[in-house]
């Protein structure tokens, strides 16, 4: 034994439990549910902010601080990842899903939130310290100091490549949407850079919640009674919530005589229902109704006219929906679950009929965060045949002289034009009529004679709209 003193050993950190901070554990296992199980954020949310608020100590803030961020996150993940790769010293593939989850948090907390610098940290090492353990939180605290160095825009100049270099690829990196999904966006919005960066900058955004009082059972004056209502912008029937709001809370909306209802898709129901038709009125169908939205403001209009609404629905669940929504309804109306490509009804039983056929979706890119991660080029195979099996079905549901709106909430041309353009060669008896009239005072709607909706320039989901007029 040496009798050389010893140097003092420096105390052992005393161990520390880390905190739970109840808001970004929410937000953490909402993001492991929208990525382990492919749950929609819009979905898994709720419940768990619910269960925090049943347990106490979790308030309307701290709701809204999880919501905003799941949400963001989610919406930039493709610019966070891309900040992500830059700071770690492999592959992002070879990143623990839980761990990358954890990061993409607190990126997003550094880069697009206004929470200070050392608050994001720190609240994100706790939050690895909960959920992954204390080794792995040395690790997403070394990459977040990283990431800290530099703001939003410093970083996109490092990550993104030049616009000139590669316009799609900068875009979809600096507004954080897959490369296919600018490239599809484009081709149908055309025009310059301006256009498109302000689309995709929309589709970042979060929607304000727009009302619909359904005609004859609610009036905007009503809903406009709420705190921070204000009316829509283009349809009469809207009312849009500024801050965001509780519609559930709204009586007319709980007892369905309003309902939420984005503009775009109130000004598909308005137009059809404008649309002139030669002779007879009287029998409206709705051919894709679940789960009713749509269809619970067709049914109040063909009630104004005496006209009744049929409105079918492929999937029973989704049918039982669409008689929840159209229940009240002050007409005439029947609900059936059935298959829109071979229709328990007659050819040419109808004046009007509306078919708003399943689609990629990527017109609502801003209400539904991981959308557009999930979608694949692949996708539109699938859609196509059922997209022409049902307008095809449409068009011979409708009488001569009637006519059929084909919509969408995707603007892509392969779910558009082209489906509109094959089936017209199949109907040489039918028409396009022009939808631009039949939305008066709507702005921008181009050259006709279909009509397409954009989030950047009409404040709603890309709703897509063609007017189609039997003539024999
Ligand atoms: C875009 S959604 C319709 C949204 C609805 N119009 C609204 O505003 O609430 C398309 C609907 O078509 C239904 N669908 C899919 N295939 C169908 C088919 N072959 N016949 C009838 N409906 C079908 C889907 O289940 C889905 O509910």
């Amino acid at each position: 034994m040496s009798d050389q003193p010893r140097r003092p050993r420096r105390p052992a950190k005393p161990y520390r439990r880390p905190q739970k901070d109840p808001v970004r554990v929410i937000a953490f296992e909402a993001l492991r549910a929208v990525d382990e199980r492919d749950a929609y954020a819009n979905l898994v949310l709720p419940p768990l902010l619910r269960k925090a608020r049943e347990g106490g100590g979790f308030d309307a803030r701290d709701a809204a601080l999880a919501t905003e961020l799941v949400y963001g996150t989610l919406r930039r993940q493709g610019t966070y990842d891309a900040v992500i790769a830059a700071c770690v010293d492999r592959p992002l593939r070879e990143v623990d899903p839980p761990v990358l989850d954890v990061l993409s948090l607190g990126a997003h907390q550094l880069l697009g939130t206004r929470i200070p610098t050392h608050a994001a940290v720190s609240a994100s090492v706790e939050l690895a310290r909960v959920v992954l353990g204390d080794g792995r939180a040395k690790f997403v605290n070394a990459v977040l100091r990283k990431i800290a160095q530099d703001d939003l825009d410093g970083w996109l100049e490092r990550v993104a490549p030049p616009y000139d270099e590669d316009p799609e690829d900068h875009l979809a990196v600096v507004h954080s949407h897959p490369r296919w999904v600018v490239s599809a966006l484009w081709d149908s919005l055309g025009g310059g850079r301006a256009g498109i960066e302000d689309l995709l900058r929309a589709d970042n955004e979060r929607p304000e919640v727009t009302l619909v009082a359904r005609p004859g059972r609610a009036t905007t004056a009503e809903l406009l009674d709420e705190e921070a209502a204000v009316p829509g912008r283009w349809s009469p029937y809207a009312v849009r919530l500024a801050e965001g709001g509780e519609p559930g809370a709204i009586t007319a909306v709980a007892e369905g005589r309003a309902g939420v209802q984005d503009e775009g898709s109130q000004l598909v129901a308005l137009a059809l229902a404008a649309a002139p038709v030669e002779g007879r009125d009287r029998m409206w169908l709705d051919a894709c109704a679940g789960p009713g939205g749509k269809a619970a403001l067709l049914g109040a209009l063909a009630a104004e006219r005496g006209a009744v609404l049929l409105a079918a629905e492929k999937q029973p669940h989704r049918a039982a929906l669409v008689a929840k929504a159209l229940a009240g309804s002050p007409g005439p109306y029947q609900v059936v679950a059935a298959d829109g490509t071979r229709p328990p009804w007659r050819p040419g039983s109808f004046d009007r009929v509306l078919v708003d056929v399943p689609c990629t979706g990527l017109g609502a890119l801003r209400r539904r965060p991981e959308a557009r991660w999930r979608r694949r080029p692949a996708d539109l195979d699938g859609f196509a045949p059922l997209q022409r099996g049902l307008l095809r079905t449409a068009l011979e549901s409708v009488r001569v002289g009637g006519v059929v709106g084909y919509a969408t909430c995707s603007p892509h041309l392969a779910e558009t034009r082209a489906v509109v353009a094959d089936l017209l060669k199949q109907f040489p008896d039918a028409d396009l009529l022009d939808a631009r009239p039949l939305l008066p005072g709507v702005p921008d709607l181009g050259d006709g004679p279909d009509v397409q909706l954009w989030p950047h320039v009409h404040g709603t989901d890309a709703m897509y709209l063609a007017l189609i007029r039997r003539t024999g």
